[in-house]
């Protein structure tokens, strides 16, 4: 037996066997001006670069091979970077006339090219991320380190890391990566996001598993949040067994009883809203209107809002889209809306408190979802408001949507205050959504960013249930329908309990609607409302999900 047990947080649920492997460290730069010792083989040193040129570009071909589409484009891209001659001709130039060891001159000699990539700007200079690449990958190749990035190997695998950016993540293949493990990192990091959106079960903050040797066999389960080192034969068959039987999800989301339970999708980009469609949505629950927004100097114009929401709306004829406006601010900054700076930006002005100084920019965009809407009449058209904190916010917020025909109009619950006074904003909102991610570093204090928080940073935990609940009351009170849009409707376990606090739909990444929907179709209503009890009633996040976890057997049977 291997050594024991890793727990950390599971952020995207399911369950995978592989071996374990870590990302290496990146490549550090070789010292300036290390040299040749005197009397050195210089020629054979340069021969060691040429040699290393080709070994790495035979390497990134059979990466290619083995991947498909845009992976395999890229990975051939750099492969003939890499077996580039000129480079290798500069770098052995640097080692046959300034005597310069070989990762030096390659480090030299790619920094060459990649300032003149730059100086020549447009297309060239985006290939200076290929070039840093390919340096890197022969560095680490001529001192015999692990080769950059994430790592290539003829068969699936755990990645364990420290953490790992947001960029890295989206390029994961889960045909090789089967699940990911870090040291660091919070639930609603980016980096989790993207895992779930990908389906690649993760847990993060273990850091324990730093410690696991290089190969060890790991069993992840992304919803527990455990890490099994040398799980026994039993234990892997039923992974495998389990990872064969592929679950829909048939557009009626409802409880063993009968119960409805929306189950919609979140959209951000547009060009998603198709595929999310297709995945049996019942709607979007949650269409983030950013991605419009960023990487612009400029708001977009009325036009191309327009065209961009009609883009989802057509996905869903016949559907509900619950559209949010603008949420700038804090993880979402626009240059063009914040000039000053902040001390604590998530307590700053983002989310509808933009509206205040740049009303303009509402206005713009309530009359871009106006027109998208009544070019769409065969969608139905809900608007939302992110970070909503007081009745009176609510008021305008409605009225400014009355003024443009829009008369669906609800709030975001993301803000303790609103889950309090739920029942007075839910007077004059038609819906809430509560967006647990932000509801939950509020209640908690806790960046949703930050790694060392990360235990806070859980929508496990009971006080952030105790704001659901009242969120739910204020909604039944006023009898309006109270939903739930943040990465918490995903987890199939947390789901029953917002079911059973009194929600009434889920939105979520469309990969995560087939294990809701199972779990919650296995689940009558009452089981769901006594677990919602247990949970909330609970002292922690860990003794929530565990006292929920055992009373829902369906999720061992599903590999949840
Ligand atoms: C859905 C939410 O909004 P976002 O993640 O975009 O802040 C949330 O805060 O839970
Ligand atoms: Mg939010």
């Amino acid at each position: 037996m291997g050594s024991s047990s890793v727990v950390g947080i599971g952020v995207s649920p399911g369950r995978a066997v592989g071996p374990a492997v870590h990302l290496p460290d990146p490549v550090a730069e070789p010292p300036a001006g290390r040299r040749l010792p005197p009397g050195a083989d210089r020629q054979a040193a340069a021969q060691r670069i040429a040699a290393s040129a080709d070994a790495v570009r035979d390497e990134l071909d059979a990466a290619a091979l083995a991947a498909e589409g845009d992976s395999a484009a890229l990975l051939h891209a750099t492969a003939a970077m890499a077996a580039d001659p000129s480079l290798v001709a500069d770098a052995q130039q640097r080692v046959l006339e300034e005597h310069l060891v070989p990762e030096r001159a390659v480090w030299e000699a790619a920094d060459a090219v990649s300032a003149q990539f730059e100086a020549l700007g447009g297309h060239l200079a985006e290939r200076v991320r290929d070039v840093v690449d390919v340096r890197n990958r022969l560095v680490a190749h001529l001192t015999d380190q692990q080769a950059p990035g994430v790592p290539v190997r003829p068969h699936p695998y755990v990645l364990v890391a420290q953490d790992l950016a947001p960029a890295l993540t989206a390029t994961l293949d889960p045909q090789r990566v089967v699940a990911v493990v870090t040291a660091a990192g919070g639930p609603t990091s980016h980096t989790a996001i993207l895992a779930r959106a990908r389906g690649i079960p993760a847990v993060v903050a273990a850091p324990g598993v730093l410690d696991v040797a290089e190969g060890t066999v790991l069993l992840v389960d992304g919803a527990a949040g455990t890490v099994t080192p040398d799980p026994s034969d039993d234990a892997v068959r039923r992974v495998r067994a389990l990872a064969g039987a592929v679950r829909t999800f048939d557009g009626d989301g409802r409880t063993a009883d009968g119960h409805r339970v929306e189950l919609l999708a979140n959209v951000g980009d547009p060009a998603d809203a198709q595929a999310a469609a297709d995945s049996g949505a019942q709607g979007v629950g949650l269409f983030r209107t950013e991605f419009a927004f960023l990487d612009r100097t400029q708001a977009p114009d009325v036009d191309e809002q327009t065209a961009a929401y009609g883009r989802v709306l057509s996905a869903f004829t016949g559907r509900k889209v619950v559209v949010r406006t603008l949420d700038a601010g804090a993880d979402k900054p626009l240059p063009f809306l914040h000039a000053a700076a902040e001390t604590n930006p998530a307590l700053g002005v983002r989310g509808l408190r933009v509206a205040q100084e740049r009303p303009d920019v509402l206005e713009d965009q309530l009359t871009a979802i106006a027109r998208a809407a009544a070019a769409h009449p065969g969608t139905t058209t809900w608007v939302m408001a992110p970070m909503v904190a007081t009745v009176d916010e609510t008021e305008q917020f409605v009225a400014a949507c009355a003024r443009h025909g829009l008369t669906t109009a609800g709030i975001m619950v993301e803000v303790p205050s609103a889950a309090l006074l739920a029942g007075p904003m839910l007077a004059h909102a038609r819906f809430a959504s509560i967006g647990t991610n932000d509801l939950t570093q509020y209640t908690m204090a806790a960046d949703r960013l930050l790694g060392a928080v990360a235990s806070l940073s859980d929508a496990w935990q009971p006080a952030v249930l105790r704001l659901v609940e009242s969120t739910a009351l204020g909604g039944a009170a006023q009898a309006r329908p109270v939903g739930v849009c943040g990465e918490a409707a995903a987890d199939p376990a947390l789901a029953v309990v917002l079911v059973g606090l009194g929600v009434t739909s889920l939105s979520m990444t469309p990969r995560a609607l087939p294990d809701v929907a199972a779990v919650l179709a296995a689940t009558d209503l009452a089981t769901c409302r006594v677990l919602a009890r247990r949970a909330a009633d609970s002292s922690s996040a860990a003794d929530a999900r565990a006292v929920v976890r055992a009373g829902l057997p369906v999720l061992d049977a599903l590999g949840l």
